[in-house]
């Protein structure tokens, strides 16, 4: 048993019968307990790996391990795992106590009636669904449905917790609330959760850690913040953020670093930042928008296009080089739409990527 590694994922491939590789030799972990989020662009593989960790779908080659035992060959319902699906799935001719009780009722675990219902009030207690008991699902709210597919789920006591898109259904209130009930049933039954989203701002608001796709490619599995403070290359720092990063195309020659108009000298960089010897050629110079600010003397000369406000911080939207950039700054930065102002960016948060989306700094 290692509950770092509770859950292995080793050289994981899945070709589908079109000849479509969706995940190229994928390998990561999750520890015992963990919520990870699978995170992601449509299409970038995350519900493929779902369904081959469910066993709804066979790998092409690779292994699957739970608490140490490869799983590949073992049957779906014998997994010991819990799929709550992004429609959530719920019966719509039965009751709420009747969807929830369902999983104890049938095949090889089957209980009597009055056990699965005790098991069944347990769990929907803890989910907050007692008095909906005698409701069908099509009376229910989606963030309702979606305890009820959540209950479900649990009743078997899994050791594995799979979810997919599980709030895309819910209203945007209410998935900033359904997402923080999500964290803590989770992390009060203790059980070890995999989450599958597309959205950035939720994956980083409730995983205990990170793994982003692209084309059936890991591009970083981290610590949320590190996605933001140290993304691996050119695609996290632009998936991830909101605002997005800001992209500036520069040439590296000379120990000089030159954007269409500015200069900046390569001695002024960390060192330490550097990840290996910047040479010269054509790079990407990007900055998150609130490290690059207005200042007496900047790098950027920008005529404002746009403020846009967002909660208790402005955005100031500039063009550069034919591409829009931002600079976020607070409510009482006196600057408005049509202004000149000058940007200074931050040196020591700025990255530097190649053509191939490397990073360099
Ligand atoms: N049965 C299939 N046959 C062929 N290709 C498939 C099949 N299922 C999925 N794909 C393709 O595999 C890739 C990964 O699909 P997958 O559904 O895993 O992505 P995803 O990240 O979950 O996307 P979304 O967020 O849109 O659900 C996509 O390019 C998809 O078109």
């Amino acid at each position: 048993m290692n509950d770092d590694k509770f859950v292995e994922v080793k050289n994981l491939k899945k070709v589908y019968d079109n000849g479509h590789e969706a995940i190229k030799d994928v390998s990561f972990s999750v520890k015992k307990g963990d919520l990870v989020c699978l995170l992601g662009p449509s299409g970038c593989g995350k519900t493929t790996i779902l369904n081959m960790l469910a066993g709804l779908l066979n790998p092409t080659s690779g292994d699957i391990l739970f608490d140490g035992k490869s799983v590949v060959n073992v049957a779906p319902k014998d997994r010991q795992i819990g799929y709550v699906f992004q429609n959530y799935a719920l019966y719509p001719h039965m009751t709420v106590l009747q969807n929830v009780m369902f999983p104890l009722t049938v095949g090889k675990q089957k209980m009597p009636k009055d056990k699965a219902k005790e098991i069944a009030e347990k769990y929907m207690e803890t989910t907050q669904i007692t008095e909906l008991a005698d409701q069908k699902p099509g009376n229910l709210s989606g963030g309702q449905q979606q305890r009820v597919a959540i209950a479900r789920a649990l009743v078997q006591q899994p050791k594995i917790l799979l979810m997919d898109e599980p709030l895309s259904n819910l209203d945007a209130r209410l998935r900033l609330k359904i997402r923080e009930e999500i964290r803590n049933l989770v992390k009060k039954v203790g059980i070890t959760t995999l989450f599958v989203t597309h959205d950035q701002e939720e994956a980083l608001s409730i995983g205990d850690k990170i793994i982003l796709f692209n084309n059936g490619v890991i591009q970083q599995d981290d610590m949320g913040q590190n996605f933001y403070l140290e993304p691996n290359n050119y695609f996290v720092a632009n998936f991830v953020g909101n605002p997005v990063i800001d992209n500036f195309k520069v040439n590296v020659k000379d120990g000089k670093i030159t954007g269409s108009d500015f200069e900046i000298n390569v001695d002024d960089l960390d060192k330490s930042r550097f990840k290996r010897d910047l040479t010269d050629g054509e790079y990407t110079l990007a900055v998150r928008p609130e490290n690059i600010l207005p200042a007496e003397t900047g790098h950027v000369s920008a005529k404002i296009d746009d403020v846009e406000l967002i909660g208790r911080e402005r955005i100031l939207k500039f063009t550069h080089d034919g591409v829009q950039a931002r600079s976020l700054v607070d409510l009482e930065t006196p600057i408005k739409r049509g202004d000149n102002v000058n940007l200074k960016m931050r040196l020591d948060r700025v990255f530097l990527f190649t053509k191939e989306g490397e990073r360099v700094y």
